[in-house]
Formats: C-alpha cells, sequence, structure tokens
C-alpha cells in the first residue's frame, strides 16, 4: 500500500508476531503527504471493494496536519465512515478532544454525512462512554484503516504502558491514564486488530526511546497491535 519513492527500510517480526515495517521520510511534509497518498488509495480500493471506507482516527498533534491536508481534498466522502481510536473524558467541545480536532481541522470541511461520522461520547464518562461506543462498533466490519500515534511512553490509542488489557468489549473505559486526563475511552487492542491496514505515524526525537524499544523487542504498548495485515510504520525524525 506504499505510494511514495521512499523506500520500506526495515521489516521485523516480533515475538508476539506483530509484523512491523518501517518507513522512514525526510521531512515532515514528505510524511504528510505520503499518509494523505495512502489514505486516499486504500479509501479507493475498499469503496471499489465494498462500497464504503471505515477509517480510524488517532488523535494527539502528529496526525492533525494530515487531516489539515485532507480537507483540501476532493474525495468520494459519501462513502467515508469515520471512528476514533479513543478520545479523552472531557465536554464535547474541549480543545483536548479528539472529536474536535479531527472535525476542526478536516471533518467540518468536507462533505462526509453527519451519521457516518462517529465520535466516542466520552463526555458521558469513560464507563458510560465506553459502552455506547460498544454499541456503535457493534455490527461494524473489518476496519479499512486504523491511524495510530505513538506516545514518547510507548502509548498507542489510549493503551498505556503497565495497565491490564481489557479486550472484554469493542470500546473500554480507561482508568488512571498517566497522560492526562485521567479518564478516557479507547477502542481496545483486539478491535483495532480487526482490520485491513495500519499506519503509525511516529515523528520527534521524544519519541526516539519508545522506537527504540519497539524495535529491541521490549513489550510497549504500541506492539501490541498485531493485526494479521502487519502495521506500517511511517517515521520522520527517529532513528533505527
Ligand atoms: O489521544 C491521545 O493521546 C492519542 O490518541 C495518543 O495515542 C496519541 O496518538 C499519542 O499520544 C501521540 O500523540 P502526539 O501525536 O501528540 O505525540
Amino acid at each position: 500500500m506504499q505510494t511514495t519513492q521512499t523506500l520500506e527500510v526495515k521489516s521485523l517480526t516480533l515475538a508476539n508476531n506483530q509484523h512491523t515495517r518501517w518507513y522512514r521520510f525526510n521531512s515532515q511534509d514528505e510524511i504528510n503527504q505520503a499518509t494523505l497518498k495512502s489514505i486516499l488509495q486504500t479509501a479507493d480500493e475498499a469503496i471499489k471493494k465494498y462500497g464504503s471506507f471505515l477509517i480510524v482516527l488517532a488523535g494527539g498533534s502528529t496526525p492533525k496536519s494530515v487531516y489539515q491536508l485532507l480537507a483540501k481534498e476532493n474525495a468520494d466522502w459519501a462513502n467515508w465512515h469515520v471512528y476514533h481510536n479513543d478520545d479523552r473524558c472531557l465536554p464535547a467541545d474541549h480543545v483536548d478532544r479528539n472529536s474536535k480536532m479531527a472535525r476542526d481541522a478536516w471533518l467540518n470541511h468536507v462533505a462526509i454525512p453527519a451519521n457516518q461520522i462517529h465520535d466516542i461520547p466520552a463526555e458521558l464518562g469513560n464507563v458510560e462512554g465506553a459502552k455506547a461506543y460498544a454499541q456503535t462498533l457493534a455490527g461494524v466490519r473489518t476496519f479499512d484503516l486504523v491511524i495510530l500515534g505513538l506516545g514518547e511512553d510507548g502509548h498507542t490509542a489510549s493503551l498505556f504502558p503497565n495497565q491490564a488489557v481489557d479486550n472484554s468489549a469493542d470500546a473500554v473505559p480507561v482508568f488512571n491514564s498517566p497522560k492526562p486526563p485521567a479518564e478516557r475511552v479507547t477502542i481496545s487492542q483486539s478491535r483495532l486488530d480487526n482490520t485491513h491496514h495500519v499506519i503509525f505515524l511516529v515523528t520527534g526525537a521524544g519519541k526516539q526511546d519508545a522506537v527504540n524499544n519497539w524495535l529491541n523487542g521490549v513489550a510497549i504498548p504500541a506492539t501490541l497491535v498485531a493485526p494479521a495485515c502487519g502495521v506500517d510504520v511511517y517515521s520522520f525524525g527517529v532513528q533505527f
């Protein structure tokens, strides 16, 4: 699914069977453009095959510039269905909500039908929000593309180090998150694995320790995500 000239530079399979394909880009602009192309290409393929495209968005600051690029595209928006891999238990219009960031940067500017944009109702609290999102996900087919970020401590989505993996439902509450706010809702690891493609976006020297751990097979949360399709890691500004 790689669509740019940048070559895959490393391919690894970890003990838990997570197969990773590492790509290195030379600038923020390159990684943004490559991600944009991959998203649009995956969307076209999925719409041809299934009549719909199911994408799961990452929060955090890294993907925002890609969302801003998507806002300027002329895609087949009527067939896009948008989900979030996690959100923070804050009011719906709070500036730190992942859903607000995605709407402001992208979704408010394109013609995706409102009922196909599935925010996590994290404002209900982590337990009720997770229950409601699990219902939203009930019967939803395999995702086409999951975009994930990587935290400096190795977390991804709201799967944090030293926390038990809760795969009891498709969306689960998070308590005591080390990254504020403490309460969150996340799609579970097993539901994230139920996808045709994964792209991790990893930029900046602050992610170097997490990347070293990942490459050395240290079990950080990002290594939990191990779909059959493997994962593509798009990176800029980290060494490997
Ligand atoms: O809501 C969140 O906190 C995220 O979904 C989280 O998993 C994020 O992707 C990483 O923390 C990377 O964040 P940055 O891109 O801001 O470094």
